[in-house]
Formats: structure tokens, sequence, C-alpha cells
């Protein structure tokens, strides 16, 4: 019944939250972390992910370069998803697989920060962006779902993992989308202090 799958898809992605919870929090901080030390010593934060998690990457874009719930100085965040001549350009003459990687060598520097989000993490276009943000000396938070995937098993010590324990892309993308608000609250409350109406 009709009624019923919509019921399971409630319940299941309520039951995957209580879950991911236990597991997220800890990297979740973490990328905090590295989001606030990144933004206060002058560094950006590029942003990428295919399909439903290109629409992840400018939401997080929007709430850090415009505001989340409470008024904070504007922050660098670009998500690589939305410049149309850039990205066919990239793709017809490169390959798909370069779009986010061309982007990240042009504009990353040393101490910047890139958010990837693969439900696999094993999109090629992801795993080419981490491998370019490695090698300019920037950070990476990868959100990703299942194992991980290929981007896993690029990540180093300082980069950030958030895996969420669930094989299934439609429940991975609600629970990066309830983490990326995690990251603009986390931020919000690291670079400002206690909002004045809970201090
Ligand atoms: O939003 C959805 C499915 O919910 C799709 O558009 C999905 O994002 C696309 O199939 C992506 O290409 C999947 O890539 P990835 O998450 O495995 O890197
Ligand atoms: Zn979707």
């Amino acid at each position: 019944m009709l009624e019923q799958r919509i019921q399971q898809h409630f319940f299941d992605s309520a039951d995957l939250k209580y879950q991911a919870a236990e597991a997220l929090t800890g990297p979740i901080a973490r990328a905090v972390d590295v989001l606030a030390t990144a933004v206060s010593n002058g560094h950006k934060i590029l942003i990428c992910g295919n399909g439903g998690s290109a629409a992840d990457s400018q939401h997080l874009a929007a709430e850090l370069v415009g505001r989340f719930e409470r008024e904070r100085p504007e922050l660098a965040a670009i998500a690589l998803t939305t410049d149309t001549s850039t990205l066919t350009a990239v793709a017809n003459d490169y390959g798909f697989d370069h779009v986010f990687a061309k982007q990240v060598r042009a504009l990353g520097l040393p101490g910047d920060v890139l958010v990837a989000f693969s439900t696999s993490g094993n999109s090629s276009s992801i795993v080419e962006a981490v491998r370019a943000a490695q090698a300019r000396e920037m950070s990476v938070l990868a959100l990703t779902g299942r194992t991980g995937g290929r981007v896993a098993g690029l990540l180093r010590e300082a980069d950030v993992h958030i895996a969420v324990p669930n094989d299934r892309t439609a429940r991975i993308q609600e629970v990066h989308l309830l983490t990326l608000h995690c990251l603009c609250d986390g931020l919000d409350w690291v670079l400002m202090g206690e909002p004045e109406s809970l201090a």
C-alpha cells in the first residue's frame, strides 16, 4: 500500500538518524573544528558533490556565505557545482572525472578545506577532487555512506570522514542534510558563542 511505503520512509529515516547520532557526533565535531580553524585563519571552503549531493554542496555554501540561523560575518565558501560553462568545458575537454579537481587546483590554496559529498564514495569526480585537494595541502572533509568506498582509502590523519552507516543513497543523503546543518550550527557556536536566547 502506498501509504505504508510512505510511512516506512519516515520510520527508516528516523531510525537511521538515531543510529547516526551515536556514530557521527565525534567526526562532525572534528569537522567543525577544521572548518572553524580554516575560516578563522582566512582560508576558504570549496564544496562538491554529484546529483543530490550537488544540491547539498550549494545548500552548505549558501548558509556559510549568507547565514544559517544567526547573523554572523560572511564565510568564504564556494560550491564547485554551479558554473555550467566551467563544468561543461572541463567535462567536454578532459572528461567528467576532472570537473571538480580542475576547479580545486584553480582555486585551492594550502589551508583551505574541501568538503566532498559522495554517498558511495566511489564517484571518480569526487576521488579526483580529493586527490587534488591533498596535493594542494588542503584538509578534506568527506561525507560518505557505507564504507566510504574509494574516497575512504585516500583520507589521511588530518582529514575527517563522516560515513553514514547505511547502504541506501536516499537515506545517506537525508543524514548528510542534517549533518550540514550541524556543521553550520557548530561553526556559529564556535565563532560566536552561545546564542543570546540560550545564554
Ligand atoms: O539524489 C540522488 C539519489 O537520491 C541522485 O541524484 C544521486 O545523487 C546521483 O545518482 C549521484 O551521481 C550519486 O553519486 P554518489 O553520491 O555516489 O557520489
Ligand atoms: Zn535524491
